[in-house]
């Protein structure tokens, strides 16, 4: 009944699909490369230059091609992770957005402008009021007050006196910072000055947020709480946020979805349920290899055809709930547990299929639904494991890419 598996299938993806399909990108990168060293035009245009291994390219040109035919977009409203290990491309690639960094190939559009085509004017004002950097170290003001270093931003841009402060006091709350209007950057620990960063940039009501690790210095539980902060205003706010991070934990909490880079290339672009459930390669593979599945993985991995009867009794889930959550409903409960959207059945889980999840067998749930499906009314059957929109460019290369050097005008 493979016609009901097909629904069923696609009735579970259906909302991720209308979401995707309806948002717009802001950010539209296509064929991105940045090459640092001598005469760096000649690497993106010749195509044995560019298929070398990052080494070979070094020993034969002196060039370090940092961002290597990159290609993606932002999605209005979504968490952006630019994930990698030291010296994988993710600095570069994200300050070559606002040309930070000038790119060497490829194009950039914002908003349906192109980047590369904008001039001096033009780019100061994308980087002033369209998307806004948090750096790691924060750039404050040592003998401003947090409420005139979380102003300045408008300063900058010639807001009255008046108004700037209304605004600073206004986002001031907002990131947590009440009461400590009147501190200098010295009197703040870590935590706080990096929340007077955050102000800062968000005084600007920018249209994005480009975080550059912000939170790497900060100690974990204070990154946890700065994490949980952002998570926190981008619901609220439904803000799109590009935010570059090395650590994959803060990657899986943080992203709608994630770009995995290695030696300047994404390796694998896709939600973290992808990245952790189906891995381009054996590189992304070990990297996701010790994160625990069941706090990743939502149950429609696990998810088989209802008979009538199941599909009218037992616990009811969402379809994102996560392996975990549905774990914790089958124990309490001992029954399978219903996955439901908009009243809609779509299938249920029970502690086998759970279990394969966390075990890293559970792929197999998606073919044995689809033969299982009995059209019994309820009929139900579970997605493909490797749907969606995951798409991985192999990892071709070893490459022994450190982040070396300082960075090139970075303003
Ligand atoms: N100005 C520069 N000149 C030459 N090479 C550079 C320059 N900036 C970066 N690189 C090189 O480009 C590659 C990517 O660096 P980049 O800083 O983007 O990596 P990263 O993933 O952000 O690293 P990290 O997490 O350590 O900040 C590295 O090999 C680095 O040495």
């Amino acid at each position: 009944m493979s016609s009901t598996s097909t629904d069923v299938q696609d009735a579970a993806f259906e909302r991720t699909d209308a979401e995707r399909a309806g948002t717009a990108p802001v950010f539209a990168v296509e064929g991105l490369w940045k090459v640092f060293g001598p005469k760096a035009d000649r690497v993106p245009a010749d195509p044995e230059l560019a298929a070398l291994t990052p080494a070979e390219l070094r020993s034969r040109t002196g060039c370090t091609a940092a961002v290597r035919d990159v290609s993606f977009d932002v999605r209005k409203g979504e968490v952006f992770v630019v994930m990698g290990l030291s010296g994988s491309g993710k600095s570069t690639l994200v300050r070559c957005l606002t040309r930070l960094i000038e790119p060497t190939a490829g194009s950039i559009v914002i908003d349906g402008e192109d980047v590369r085509a904008m001039d001096k004017a033009r780019l100061r004002e994308l980087r002033r009021h369209r998307a806004a950097m948090v750096f790691q170290h924060f750039g404050l003001l040592p003998h401003r007050t947090v409420l005139d270093n979380v102003a300045y931003g408008l300063e900058v841009q010639g807001v009255g006196k008046r108004e700037r402060r209304e605004k600073a006091q206004e986002v001031v709350t907002k990131v947590g910072l009440e009461g400590m209007e009147h501190r200098r950057p010295g009197q703040l620990s870590g935590g706080q000055q990096q929340r007077v960063g955050l102000a800062r940039a968000l005084a600007v009501d920018p249209e994005v947020l480009l975080f550059d690790e912000p939170f790497s210095a900060l100690d974990p539980l204070i990154r946890r709480d700065m994490q949980e902060e952002v998570v926190r205003l981008h619901h609220e706010e439904g803000r799109t946020m590009v935010f570059i991070t090395h650590d994959l934990n803060e990657a899986l909490r943080l992203g709608d979805r994630i770009a995995l880079m290695r030696d300047g290339r994404v390796v694998q672009l896709g939600t973290p349920e992808e990245i952790v459930g189906s891995p381009a390669d054996d590189y992304v593979r070990e990297f996701v290899r010790d994160v625990p599945r069941e706090q990743v993985m939502t149950v429609r991995r696990a998810m088989r055809a209802a008979s009538a009867q199941e599909a009218g009794e037992g616990p009811a889930l969402a379809p994102q709930a996560t392996v975990s959550e549905a774990i914790e409903a089958v124990a309490r409960t001992g029954q399978t547990a219903r996955v439901v959207d908009r009243g809609r059945c779509l299938g249920v889980v029970d502690s086998d299929a759970l279990l394969g999840v966390v075990a890293g067998t559970g792929g197999q749930f998606a073919d044995e639904a689809a033969d299982a499906t009995d059209g019994s009314g309820a009929g139900s059957a579970a997605p493909a494991p490797d749907q969606g929109d995951g798409t991985a460019e192999s990892a071709r290369e070893q490459g022994d890419g450190t982040a070396e050097s300082a960075r090139e005008g970075v303003a």
